[in-house]
């Protein structure tokens, strides 16, 4: 097993996180901290996928009969289509029944091949908070699906560490999987869970000092996103950086069991982001953010003191109104009317709705038949600026995939408008030119913050396309001479 840890970090433990990785000494942003092959590549509950080629897939294959395997793919891994084969009485219906099994049948045959032991083992050692799991509805549902269909289709008798594997162990292996799996972009879009032993190390921060980029191939590649000083915690995000506070803690506490109190999560302001925070309905000028000590949404201005359960309330319902909004310009700008009236700007809310108005906005832009007018371009500059302005907020002083492509989207945006404008003769060839030049500057910037993505990854290839753009863009500048 290859130990590719860059040699600056070192795996440390400390009561209150577990094992965590350590820099040692300064590390350059862009470095590579990691570069590691997925130990495991299993499907998301409820979904069958081609071992092989990892799309959706019904059929299985020929030899073993347990394995899903697409009609384009002959085979999948060797030792555990062998091994699978061998197993003569096996019940393999009751396990297609309940297909959450087979990434268990994986982990267990991790286990059987003595070239993959190590890594089993060295999985085995992970958090999983197997004791709080005991008893409630994930391990009832892990009972149901994983471990009675497992014990029940014969499968245990042609392990040779078949006898020890029992409920606890199954369960286990489950509790593993759901806090120490990654998900990764599958080839249609979709996701699935990969684990991966050393990346799992890294501690969670919701301003993570990392990257994390997944090739094709489902390399895993972690890079330093800011200069990070000796003695540090190299860190990564469990979670949606861009959400709020609550829901960011709300879902570490559900998927991996422990409290965030990282600097961001303990500032009521997020950083000034303001990304959870309400305006205040006594002073109306006000900005309300919660006291995270006292459990308190309190106005920052005339101090008035808002209702806990009626701001959850209030934030709950807007949740799912942008959930079941449909995929409509007219009615996510209606919403974005409406939600503005009581949340902050940035709260994170309003951030959502801006990003999907964004995107349907750079559809209509990239189709030349929709013709877009002047007013289209506008709304999606200003929508990206906003959004960027929340992230540099969030996220200050790093290279980071999500600013580089809002940052994108702006500038190429922008260099379209100012054309635009140049040949409805309101800008002429020197204004025209500097504007080109603040333009070029920027896509410089957004260049930059890609430059470590991998190469076969939708970012490795974006960063491509701005590259062409810039070439462009320069080639623009030359002629306005
Ligand atoms: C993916 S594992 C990380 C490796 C783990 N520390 C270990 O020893 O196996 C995630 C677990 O690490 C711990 N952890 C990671 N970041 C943490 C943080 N910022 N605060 C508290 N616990 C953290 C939690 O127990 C969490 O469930």
């Amino acid at each position: 097993m290859g130990e590719n840890l860059n040699k600056k970090c070192s795996v440390e433990q400390k009561e209150e996180i577990g094992r965590y990785v350590k820099a040692n000494a300064k590390i350059s942003t862009g470095e590579c901290i990691l570069l590691e092959q997925p130990s495991l590549i299993l499907a998301s509950d409820n979904e069958k996928r081609c071992n092989n080629c990892f799309n959706l897939a019904q059929s299985y294959c020929n030899i073993c009969k347990i394995t899903n395997l697409c009609r384009n793919c002959r085979s999948h891994n060797q030792y555990d289509c062998e091994k699978l084969a061998s197993m003569k009485n096996l019940d393999c219906d009751l396990l297609k029944k309940f297909g959450e099994c087979y990434g268990i049948v994986k982990c267990l045959l991790l286990q059987e091949n003595p070239e993959t032991r190590p890594y089993f083992e060295r999985m085995l050692v992970a958090e999983c908070y197997l004791e709080q799991r005991r008893g409630t509805d994930i391990w009832k549902h892990y009972n149901a699906n994983v471990v009675k269909p497992l014990m029940k289709c014969g499968i245990l008798k042609y392990l040779s560490h078949g006898s020890q594997v029992n409920e606890d162990l199954i369960q286990r292996l489950c509790a593993l999987i759901d806090v120490n799996g990654f998900e990764i972009r599958a080839p249609d879009g979709g996701s699935m869970k990969g684990v991966y032993i050393q990346a799992t190390l890294l501690s969670h921060d919701c301003t993570p000092n990392t990257e994390i980029a997944i090739d094709d191939k489902y390399c895993m590649k972690i890079y330093v996103n800011r200069e990070i000083q000796a003695d540090e915690a190299v860190t990564n995000c469990y979670t949606n950086v861009l959400l709020g506070t609550d829901e960011r803690r709300k879902i570490l506490k559900s998927t991996k069991y422990f409290h965030c109190t990282c600097k961001r999560c303990e500032d009521p302001t997020e950083f000034e982001s303001y990304l959870s925070s309400l305006l205040c309905t006594a002073c109306e000028k006000g900005t309300v953010v919660k006291n995270f000590q006292e459990n308190k949404w309190q106005c920052q201005s005339c101090q008035h003191l808002e209702d806990t359960q009626h701001i959850e309330k209030i934030v709950g319902e807007f949740q799912e109104e942008i959930l079941q909004a449909p995929n409509d310009i007219y009615q996510l700008e209606m919403s974005l009317q409406k939600l503005s009236k009581t949340l902050h700007p940035n709260h994170y809310l309003i951030v959502d709705i801006k990003q999907n108005i964004a995107s349907i906005l750079r559809m209509i832009i990239n189709n030349p038949s929709h013709c877009p007018g002047r007013n289209v371009y506008e709304r999606k500059i200003e929508l990206c600026e906003d959004i960027l302005k929340v992230l540099n907020l969030i996220l200050p002083g790093t290279i980071s995939r999500m600013k580089a492509i809002t940052l994108y989207e702006l500038v190429s945006t922008q260099a379209e408008y100012h054309r635009m404008r140049y040949k409805e003769n309101e800008l002429n060839k020197t204004h025209l030119k500097q504007l080109l030049i603040e333009t070029e500057q920027m896509l410089r910037e957004a260049v930059r913050m890609l430059l470590y993505e991998p190469k076969d990854t939708p970012e490795g290839n974006l960063l491509q396309t701005m590259l062409q753009e810039l070439k462009y863009l320069q080639t623009d500048i030359k002629m306005l001479d």
